[in-house]
């Protein structure tokens, strides 16, 4: 389970982990808002309406979902997740703290296995800087996502890592040595298998 702070890298990483680790299985989740250019559907997100949305929350398909940065809602489908846990394979959900808590809740409830990673950005001025220069949220949008980041920054003691995502290949390779993965393609850092 991977979280941290608006623009750090989180999805920067996930593909990265796609790229180099495909033996890892990234959640894709379902979300309402609007896809940004480049984004397909049903690779980097399920793109749903509101209405469907509800639907999946109250059919009981969603294993955590949450309002984030105050409008938006996204989920992470369940079955998915079950299907792949249940063949053996190793999974990696990229989501907000409020899910990051509710789905602690639920590992804490079954007794599953799961490791909670915080990505950290170098400085907060960095983290505007990456902010700035994706260049796909206007200046309110922006404020939005830092007033979140302040709360989640302020939260990183709850996870039980933390990486500073300085380098996305070295925060990758760290990540999915937490996750106990093996060595992938273009490693930068040696990790046990
Ligand atoms: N290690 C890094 N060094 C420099 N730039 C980076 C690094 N990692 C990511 N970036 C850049 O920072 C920007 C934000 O990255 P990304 O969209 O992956 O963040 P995110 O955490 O998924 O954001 P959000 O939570 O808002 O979806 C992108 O332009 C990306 O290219
Ligand atoms: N609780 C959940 N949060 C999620 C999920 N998928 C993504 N996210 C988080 O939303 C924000 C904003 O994402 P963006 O793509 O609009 O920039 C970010 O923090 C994601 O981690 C999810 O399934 N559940």
């Amino acid at each position: 389970m991977l979280a941290g702070p608006t623009a750090v890298g989180k999805g920067t990483v996930s593909a990265d982990v796609r790229d180099r680790y495909p033996q890892v299985w990234l959640s894709v989740s379902a979300t309402t808002r609007s896809p940004r250019p480049g984004e397909v559907d049903g690779v980097h997100y399920l793109f749903v309406s509101p209405e469907e949305f509800d639907r999946m929350v109250a059919a009981g398909e969603m294993l955590e979902w949450a309002v984030v940065h105050g409008h938006n809602r996204y989920g992470t489908p369940r079955r998915p997740v079950e299907q792949k846990l249940a063949a053996g394979v190793p999974v990696l959900l990229e989501i907000d703290l409020q899910g990051a808590r509710q789905v602690r809740d639920a590992v804490t409830a079954s007794g599953l296995e799961a490791r909670f990673v915080f990505l950290a950005p170098p400085s907060f001025d960095e983290l505007v800087r990456r902010l700035v220069g994706r260049g796909t949220e206007d200046s309110e949008e922006r404020e939005r996502r830092l007033a979140t980041a302040r709360v989640e920054l302020a939260a990183e003691e709850e996870f039980d890592v933390t990486i500073v995502n300085d380098d996305v290949h070295r925060a990758t390779d760290a990540l999915v040595a937490v996750m106990g993965v093996g060595m992938g393609v273009g490693s930068t850092t040696p990790v046990a298998g």
